[in-house]
């Protein structure tokens, strides 16, 4: 049991002091709902903005794009090229704003893969999970829409 004042509280929960009763409770920074206990997870937020960078293959659900009107890469290339884009961002031999605006299969390629801010119920399933995941800062792992093959940023 973790003391009440010393323990770090997790990501997005404040500690806060009743006016009236002098008892502690915990606040939650993004939905402002209030609980007396002690939070153990991160508050989730309601919006998230993340980049990305999707890489298409015939088997997409639009294989085309402002880079190939006919993509014809398997499924398998694809995740090939995915893996090394994240190598070569991971060991900084290029920028991720960089890789996304050269190769990325989507239309936010222009603006260096940016989404914008986005709550749940906005994208495709498998993407918001590992959105929603995500810490600020932190670049997904290869994962797969209907779209095709995505890494995600999360920038807020
Ligand atoms: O899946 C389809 O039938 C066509 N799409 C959906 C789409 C098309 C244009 C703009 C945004 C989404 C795409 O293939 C697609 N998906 C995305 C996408 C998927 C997940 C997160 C963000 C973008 N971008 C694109 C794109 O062409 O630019």
């Amino acid at each position: 049991m973790s003391n009440d004042t010393e323990a770090p509280l997790p990501e997005g929960w404040e500690m806060r002091t009743s006016r009236s009763t002098g008892m502690t409770y915990f606040l939650n920074m993004y939905t402002k709902k209030s609980q007396w206990e002690r939070p153990e997870v991160p508050a989730e937020p309601g919006e998230v903005r993340c980049s990305h960078i999707l890489v298409k293959h015939s088997d997409s659900r639009r294989p085309s794009s402002w880079r190939e009107d006919h993509i014809k890469r398997t499924k398998e290339e694809a995740l090939d090229l995915i893996k090394n884009y994240r190598k070569q961002i991971v060991s900084n031999d290029a920028s991720f704003t960089d890789v996304a605006m050269k190769c990325s299969d989507c239309s936010s390629a222009k603006r260096g893969g940016d989404l914008g801010m986005f709550g749940r119920g906005q994208m495709q399933q498998a993407f918001e999970e590992e959105a929603f995941k995500l810490k600020v800062g932190q670049l997904s792992k290869p994962i797969e829409t209907e779209s095709g093959f995505h890494i995600i940023l999360r920038t807020v």
